[in-house]
């Protein structure tokens, strides 16, 4: 008929978003999951992974800024940052932490899936926007988890931008994974991984909390709104190592002209409010 329906009967029983197609304009499948890329009639180009929708070219900054800056942007370090990216094969990340200039001593990413990397590159370059080729930017393809296992003490701030806990990302939603990544990051160092929708994923939310808090002295849940994921919204589990680390409270200070230029969702109004929750998430989170 013309639209890509994403129905998950496990993940979103009973819903599905619809985007009109206009043209296909990859299909394939790597090692790891079925890959494709389409031509929407209103999103743009639209990367799909394992018939899940991953980003869409018009609405991708609002999950891109929020995982990145309430992250980068809360670390008491403003010079000579160590970022990794696991996951995020799209670029999008890495185009959002280099948006740091000198501050940034190197930011690394490690994806499984090199697929991911070459289809993005060439259908939605705008997500990278050439971070692939920047100097301070070092990309590996591999398992993150194993990738993780090599660094200890070397990361300031770690993003795991992950698909769904169905598929290749799974091992990145247990307790040993946060330990890794714990070990991995420096003293103060900040996580953020992809936390699931609150409409839809509260038990998931419930148990990354918890596990989380085992581990780390600062766990905060913060959300974007964005109309291609079930349900319009996605939050992160915002988490740091040091305990006099606010990670609700920016200590990145852009103007208002240097937001307007920087971001197209992100502010730091917007980093305060993103940890406040409607009600009945709150007396589960809280
Ligand atoms: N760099 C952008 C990748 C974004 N990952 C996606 C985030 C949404 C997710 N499905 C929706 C999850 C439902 N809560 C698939 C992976």
């Amino acid at each position: 008929d013309g639209w890509f329906h994403e129905i998950s009967d496990t993940m979103w029983p009973g819903q599905a978003m619809a985007l009109r197609v206009e043209k296909i304009l990859f299909a394939g499948k790597s090692k790891y999951q079925d890959v494709l890329v389409f031509k929407s009639t209103d999103y743009g180009n639209v990367l799909v992974l394992d018939n899940v929708i991953q980003v869409t070219e018009r609405d991708e900054h609002a999950y891109q800024e929020m995982i990145t800056h309430l992250a980068i942007a809360s670390h008491p370090k403003k010079q000579g940052l160590n970022v990794l990216v696991v996951g995020g094969g799209d670029g999008g990340v890495l185009r959002e932490v280099l948006k740091y200039g000198d501050a940034i001593e190197q930011a690394t990413l490690c994806d499984i899936d090199e697929m991911v990397i070459d289809v993005s590159k060439k259908y939605l370059p705008g997500l990278s926007n050439g971070a692939y080729d920047h100097p301070k930017v070092k990309t590996y393809i591999g398992d993150g988890f194993e990738f993780l296992k090599t660094y200890e003490n070397t990361f300031d701030v770690i993003i795991t931008d992950s698909s769904d806990p169905e598929g290749p990302a799974e091992s990145l939603f247990q307790e040993h994974y946060f330990k890794l990544l714990n070990n991995s990051l420096k003293e103060d160092g900040i996580i953020t991984t992809q936390a699931e929708n609150i409409w839809l994923h509260m038990p998931i939310i419930k148990k990354l909390k918890e596990t989380c808090s085992k581990i780390f002295p600062v766990v905060q849940y913060g959300y974007t709104t964005i109309p291609t994921y079930p349900s319009g919204q996605i939050g992160f589990m915002v988490c740091s190592k040091g305990k006099t680390v606010d990670v609700t409270k920016p200590t990145k200070k852009f103007t208002k002209e240097e937001e307007k230029k920087l971001f197209k969702y992100y502010n730091s109004e917007i980093h305060e409010a993103a940890f406040v929750l409607p009600t009945f998430a709150a007396v589960e989170l809280n």
